[in-house]
C-alpha cells in the first residue's frame, strides 16, 4: 500500500516575520501573506518552539475544528481574563456539562421562547429610529447596533429590557474586547484599565444573579439567568462564580458579535444600494422570500467580516493535516476571514453580493469553505439566536429607513472580533 508523504508545513522565513513586525502591522497581514505565498495550510516562527499555523484550506478547517476537536484544543488565553471558565473557554469534561444545559436553551422550544423577545427588542430600535429620523439628529450605527443586539441577550438572560444604566455599564464589554489582544499572552493580572471594565461588569453580572434568585420574573418569564441558578441548587459545580462567568460568556459572545456584523452590513450596503433594493423585491413585508433575501445580505456579510475572524487552537499530540506534520505545542490558527476572501473558492471574492448565497452554485460546496459560526462540536451555540435576531430587526429597519453615513466606511480592527476600527456616524432617513 502507497504510504502518503508526509511534509513539513512551508513557512515564511524570518525576513518576512521580520519586516511585519517593523511595520507593526496586526496579525492577519502576517496571516495572509502567509496563505497568498505558502497556500491552505502555511506557518511562520513568532519566537522559540514549534512554529504558528495558518489554516484556510476547507479540508485542513474541517480537520482542526470538525474531526479532530481532541488533537486541537480550544485556545482562550486572553479571553479567559473576562470570561473565566465560561463555555467558551471551558474543556473537558465541564464543558461538555455546561454546553448540555444550555444547548436546549438554543434550539427549538427554548428558541421559541425567546422568539418574542428579539421582536420586542427589534421593535424598541425600530422606534428609536423613527425618532431619530424624525430629529435628523446624527446616530451612530456600531452604538445602536451594540444597544440592539445587548437588548436583545439582556432579554433573553433576565426577561427584561436592558436599562440605559447597564447598558452603560456594560459598554466596557467591548473596551475589554478590545484591549485583550494587545495583552501579552503571558499576562496573569489585567492592566488598570481592563481591571477596572472587569470590575462594572462584575457588578452588573452579581446584581443580575441576585436579582434572579429573589427578584420575580420580567414580564416575558423567567430568563437564561433563572436555569443557571437553579443549577445551582442541584449541581455544585454552578457556583456563583461559575454562573458569573456563564452570564458573562453569553454577553460577551452574544452581543459583539451580532452587533459587529449588522454594523458592517449597513457600512456594505452603503456601498451597494442595488443589494438592499434586491431583497426588498424579493417579497413583500414578511414574506419567505423577503426573508431569504435578508438572511443572504446577513450571511453575506458574515462572509467578508466573520467576526470571530480567528479561531486559534493548540496542538496538543504531533498530527499529520493533509499530509503536513504538525508538531505538539503548535498553534494553529483557522481563519474565517481569509478562507472566505479565497479567490480559489470564492469569485470576486471582495465584492458584496447576497445572491451568492440564494442562486445554485454561487458558494463553494466545500464544508469548512464558509464558517461565520464556526463549525464542529465547538460550534456557536447561539447561531439560530443570532441569525433570528438580525432577522427580526432588519425585516423592521430595512424597508423603513435609509442610512446615510457621513464619511467613508472605517478600515477594520482585528481584535478578539473583527470590527469597525472607528465609529460610524450616519443619519437615518
Ligand atoms: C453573528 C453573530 C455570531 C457569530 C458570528 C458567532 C460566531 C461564533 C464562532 C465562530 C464560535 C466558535 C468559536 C471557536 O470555534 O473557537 C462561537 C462560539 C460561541 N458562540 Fe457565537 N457567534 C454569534 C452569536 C452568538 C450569540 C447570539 C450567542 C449567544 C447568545 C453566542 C454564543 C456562543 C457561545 C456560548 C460559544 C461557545 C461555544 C462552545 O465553545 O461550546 N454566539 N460563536
Amino acid at each position: 500500500m502507497a504510504t502518503a508523504v508526509v511534509r513539513e508545513v512551508p513557512e515564511l522565513d524570518a525576513a518576512a516575520v521580520a519586516e511585519w513586525r517593523a511595520g507593526r502591522r496586526p496579525l492577519v497581514e502576517l496571516m495572509a501573506r502567509a496563505q497568498r505565498e505558502l497556500g491552505g495550510v502555511a506557518g511562520f516562527r513568532l519566537g522559540e518552539g514549534p512554529p504558528t499555523v495558518v489554516v484556510t484550506d476547507p479540508a485542513a478547517v474541517q480537520h482542526v475544528l470538525a474531526l479532530h476537536p481532541e488533537t486541537y484544543a480550544k485556545r482562550s488565553h486572553r479571553a479567559r481574563m473576562l470570561v473565566g471558565d465560561g463555555v467558551l473557554s471551558a474543556s473537558g469534561e465541564a464543558w461538555r456539562n455546561q454546553r448540555r444545559l444550555l444547548q436546549a436553551q438554543f434550539t427549538g422550544p427554548g428558541m421559541r421562547r425567546y422568539q418574542h423577545r428579539l421582536e420586542a427588542a427589534a421593535r424598541a430600535t425600530a422606534e428609536r429610529w423613527a425618532g431619530h429620523a424624525r430629529t435628523g439628529e446624527p446616530v451612530d450605527v456600531g452604538e445602536e447596533m451594540r444597544l440592539f443586539a445587548l437588548d436583545t441577550v439582556w432579554r433573553a438572560l433576565t426577561g427584561h429590557p436592558v436599562d440605559a444604566a447597564t447598558a452603560e455599564q456594560l459598554g466596557g464589554v467591548a473596551a475589554v474586547v478590545e484591549a485583550l489582544p494587545s495583552l501579552p499572552a503571558d499576562a496573569v493580572e489585567p492592566p488598570p484599565a481592563v481591571a477596572a471594565d472587569l470590575a462594572r461588569i462584575d457588578e452588573v453580572a452579581h446584581r443580575a444573579i441576585a436579582a434572579a434568585r429573589t427578584g420575580e420574573a420580567g414580564p416575558d418569564g423567567p430568563g437564561l439567568l433563572h436555569l443557571l441558578v437553579e443549577a445551582g441548587e442541584e449541581r455544585p459545580e454552578y457556583t456563583d462564580a461559575l454562573i458569573r462567568d456563564e452570564l458573562v460568556t453569553l454577553l460577551m459572545a452574544g452581543h459583539e458579535t451580532t452587533a459587529s456584523t449588522l454594523t458592517w452590513l449597513y457600512l456594505l450596503l452603503d456601498g451597494a444600494p442595488e443589494a438592499r433594493a434586491w431583497a426588498l423585491a424579493a417579497g413583500p413585508d414578511g414574506s419567505a422570500g423577503r426573508r431569504t433575501a435578508i438572511d443572504a445580505l446577513a450571511s453575506e456579510a458574515l462572509r467578508l467580516y466573520p467576526s470571530a475572524w480567528m479561531l486559534p487552537r493548540r496542538a496538543i499530540v504531533d498530527d499529520v493535516l493533509l499530509s503536513h506534520r504538525i508538531e505538539a505545542g503548535s498553534d494553529v490558527l483557522s481563519c474565517p476571514y481569509l478562507t472566505h476572501r479565497d479567490p480559489g473558492l470564492w469569485a470576486e471574492p471582495g465584492r458584496f453580493d447576497p445572491r451568492r448565497f440564494t442562486e445554485p452554485g454561487g458558494r463553494p460546496a466545500q464544508q469548512g469553505a464558509y464558517l461565520p459560526f464556526g463549525i464542529g462540536a465547538r460550534a456557536c451555540l447561539g447561531i439560530r439566536f443570532a441569525q433570528r435576531e438580525m432577522l427580526a430587526l432588519l425585516e423592521l429597519l430595512l424597508p423603513a429607513r435609509t442610512v446615510a453615513f457621513h464619511g467613508p466606511a472605517p478600515a477594520a480592527a482585528f481584535g478578539l472580533t473583527v470590527r469597525p476600527a472607528g465609529p460610524t456616524p450616519a443619519t437615518v432617513g
